[in-house]
């Protein structure tokens, strides 16, 4: 594993973060290739029987299709800098990646809310590897169960790579909160490997 990914010591997880795993300015280069190439799509989420605009763009790369939030995901082919991207995660985590989930959060009113990636498609034990470019946005973690562990926050600055894998999924949630600051716009890709 990569030296800069230092494990956070969270109980009934796996999880290691790098701070600066792209260093300015090739973080900088790869976010504008990224806002340019990649087909941003806006999704929407049922809820409460309505249909509503989710609060990012996403995009979903790779050779296998997907159930994500509810929605049967057609993944669109790898663009050259994903596969740059993809490269660099793999050596840095010695694991294999087929699949990327691309999230922008145009504005601090952009989020994701508490989940796990949990999908059987990943598996029981799934790595996840989430690189995080532009401008730098709050992270939480939440213990499903257990309600003495205060949540572990966590910021995703530009160029950090976090990695969480064997039973993280399983025992935590995590989320991206909205935040009133005002904020650059963030990218953010999570590889994965889906195996149905
Ligand atoms: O934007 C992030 O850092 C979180 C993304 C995430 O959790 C996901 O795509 O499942
Ligand atoms: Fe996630």
């Amino acid at each position: 594993m990569h030296p800069q990914l230092q494990p956070l010591h969270l109980p009934d997880a796996d999880v290691y973060f790098a701070p600066d795993f792209i260093p300015s300015p090739e973080s900088d280069v790869y976010f504008e290739r990224l806002m340019r190439k990649v087909n941003w799509q806006q999704e929407s989420i049922k809820m409460f029987g309505r249909e509503l605009p989710m609060p990012r763009l996403t995009a979903w790369y790779g050779d296998k299709s997907y159930t994500y939030s509810g929605l049967q995901n057609k993944p669109q082919p790898w663009l050259p800098v994903l596969l740059e991207l993809r490269q660099k995660v793999e050596q840095a985590t010695g694991h294999k990646y087929n699949s990327v989930l691309l999230n922008l959060y145009r504005t601090g009113q952009d989020s994701m809310g508490w989940h796990a990636d949990d999908e059987p498609e990943l598996g029981p034990q799934p790595s996840i590897a989430s690189l995080s470019l532009g401008g730098e946005r709050r992270f939480a973690f939440k213990h499903r169960t257990r309600k003495d562990l205060k949540s572990v926050p966590l910021i995703l600055s530009d160029g950090s790579l976090l990695l969480m894998q064997g039973p993280t999924q399983h025992h935590w949630l995590h989320q991206v909160p909205k935040t009133p600051k005002t904020v650059q716009p963030r990218i953010n890709l999570t590889f994965r490997d889906v195996i149905a």
